[in-house]
């Protein structure tokens, strides 16, 4: 589905990431591990369009997609931050915040989206989570908790049926419940739309249950299973 062949990137002097190969397939769901500074959010950056590689391909589907930006790219790879911050508005409310997620990567249309508040999502993904999610969405985002803004936010990337989710250590910032919640809520929701996925953690033991790839990044340098 997603085909990386022998991609360089650099910052200056700077090999962040060195000859990469590999293949992401349907229904992946890829761990990827390694110390700070592997290069594990450039490599989710590359793939998301977010950073451009200074030699090398990525392929969607035999398509060559390496100069297609990030915006397009956006219709089929989802990515989310650590950093919550970064994929949702704190201001708004959670239906306001799940509504402007319908309209990713296009411009038009936010002032009839926020009023028009996907209603299938309390029923096909709220209520079954059991976390009561659906009585907090008048509530702004800001003032969810860690976890319940985690996922809230993982729903949104999901709402345009992306071919693949980018998760960088969602539960980085979570209570050892919370990261239990959020990682179960994961695999199920993942499976369940059969949705390719890559996972940035620390926690490999807590994590691995998930996965049915585990990758290892070493200085640049990517091992593949
Ligand atoms: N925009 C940039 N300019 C210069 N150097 C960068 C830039 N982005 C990342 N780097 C460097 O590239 C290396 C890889 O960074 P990256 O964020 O991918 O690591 P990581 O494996 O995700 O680490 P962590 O586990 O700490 O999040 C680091 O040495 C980092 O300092």
């Amino acid at each position: 589905m997603i085909r990386i062949e022998n991609i360089n990137i650099e910052f200056g002097e700077f090999k962040a990431l060195q000859n990469i190969n590999c293949s992401i397939n349907e229904k992946d769901f890829i761990l990827i591990l390694g110390h700070n500074g592997a290069g594990k959010s450039t490599l989710l950056d590359t793939i998301s369009g977010r950073l451009t590689p200074s030699s090398g391909k990525i392929f969607r589907n035999n398509t060559d997609i390496t100069s297609l930006s990030e915006a397009k790219r956006a219709r089929f790879i989802s990515r989310v931050f650590q950093n919550t911050h970064m994929g949702s508005v704190a201001t708004m409310t959670v239906a306001e915040n799940l509504a402007m997620a319908t309209l990713k990567s296009k411009t038009a249309g936010f002032k009839k989206a926020i009023h028009n508040f996907p209603e299938y999502i309390v029923e096909e993904t709220l209520k079954p989570l059991g976390l009561r999610l659906e009585e907090l969405l008048q509530t702004p985002i800001g003032k969810l908790s860690g976890g319940q803004r985690q996922i809230i936010t993982i729903v949104m990337a999901t709402l345009c049926e992306p071919d693949i989710l980018l998760l960088d250590e969602p539960t980085a910032a979570l209570d050892p419940v919370s990261t239990e919640n959020l990682l179960q809520f994961v695999n199920k929701f993942t499976k369940e739309r059969k949705m390719a996925t890559m996972m940035i953690t620390h926690d490999e033991q807590r994590a691995k249950f998930l996965a049915n790839r585990t990758w290892v990044l070493q200085k640049g340098i990517l091992k593949t299973d």
